[in-house]
């Protein structure tokens, strides 16, 4: 697919991954629909800036709570009506709630609680479920073909401290293959970004000794940059043979 013109919509492009591929794909000529939570508007509004400043092309922001079907849907049908049609989604939106399923110290037995659980799930796979299912229904109707691209993780193949966040982001790589298989009919390609430790607010989050640990035990001893999976990210969308298959980007991590 050549970016030029394209519609790409990017869930959670207020910052991080989302924005670094919003700047990307603006930079290329891609018409953009920037999606985020409603308390992330302000932030939102700075990227709308940054691609404005890269590109002539229309860039438009939208409150939206991916996890939440009633505003994934109007907003889906919004943007198809106010761009002509969607070409592309990146589901990037994703929080991480880690703990330990169990913890047993010192005689306390502490537990991940159901809505720790059930907050990664709803966000990180019913989320992108919703998202992929509006995004299609558009590409179908409109018959224009398309692409969609998900982000897993690394941590998909299983991470300690993150039962929640490993079982939505290996459904996610399971479901892109389901997806692929479903929707080529249709000419829609479905593919999937893993990144390994990238340097965005999620992980600055992470303890300094931690990052320090983690990244001395990566091949290229660095920690990725945003731009390099919004790199991965336009592969996919340009790639007209590509399909059903994850993308590792994660400096040797888990070789
Ligand atoms: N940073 C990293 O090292 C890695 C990140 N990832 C994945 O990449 C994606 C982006 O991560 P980062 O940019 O690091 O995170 P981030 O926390 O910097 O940005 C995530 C964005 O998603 C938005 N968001 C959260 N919940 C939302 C919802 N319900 N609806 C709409 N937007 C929502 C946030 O407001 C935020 O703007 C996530 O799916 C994450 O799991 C995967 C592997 C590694
Ligand atoms: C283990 C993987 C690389 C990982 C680690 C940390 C975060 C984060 O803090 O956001 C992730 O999203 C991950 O996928």
């Amino acid at each position: 697919m050549q970016l030029k013109d394209k519609v790409i919509v990017i869930t959670g492009a207020a910052q991080g991954l989302g924005r670094a591929m919003a700047e990307m794909l603006a930079a290329r000529g891609a018409r953009l629909a920037l999606l985020d939570l409603e308390r992330s508007q302000a932030t939102l509004s700075e990227a709308v800036s940054a691609c404005q400043g890269l590109s002539s092309s229309l860039v438009r922001s939208y409150a939206c709570d991916v996890a939440n079907e009633e505003q994934v849907c109007t907003t889906f049908a919004r943007i198809a009506e106010e761009f002509g049609q969607i070409d592309g989604l990146i589901n990037n939106a994703g929080i991480v709630r880690d703990g330990l399923t169990l913890k047993y110290k010192d005689g306390e037995l502490s537990k991940m609680s159901l809505a720790q659980w059930q907050s990664v799930l709803d966000v990180n796979l019913t989320g992108l479920f919703l998202c992929t299912r509006e995004a299609a229904a558009q590409m179908v109707l409109r018959k224009t073909g398309g692409v969609i691209v998900n982000i897993s993780s690394i941590s998909r193949a299983g991470n300690a401290g993150q039962a929640n966040y490993t079982a939505a982001k290996a459904a996610v790589a399971a479901d892109t293959v389901t997806w692929a298989k479903e929707f080529a009919r249709y000419g829609i390609r479905v593919g999937a970004i893993a990144p390994g430790f990238i340097e965005t607010e999620m992980v600055a989050s992470m303890k300094p000794e931690a990052l320090q640990r983690m990244a001395e035990g990566i091949p290229l001893k660095r920690l990725g940059q945003p731009q390099e999976i919004a790199h991965a990210a336009c592969f996919i969308l340009e790639n007209d043979y590509f399909t059903g298959r994850v993308v590792e980007v994660d400096g040797g991590l888990r070789l």
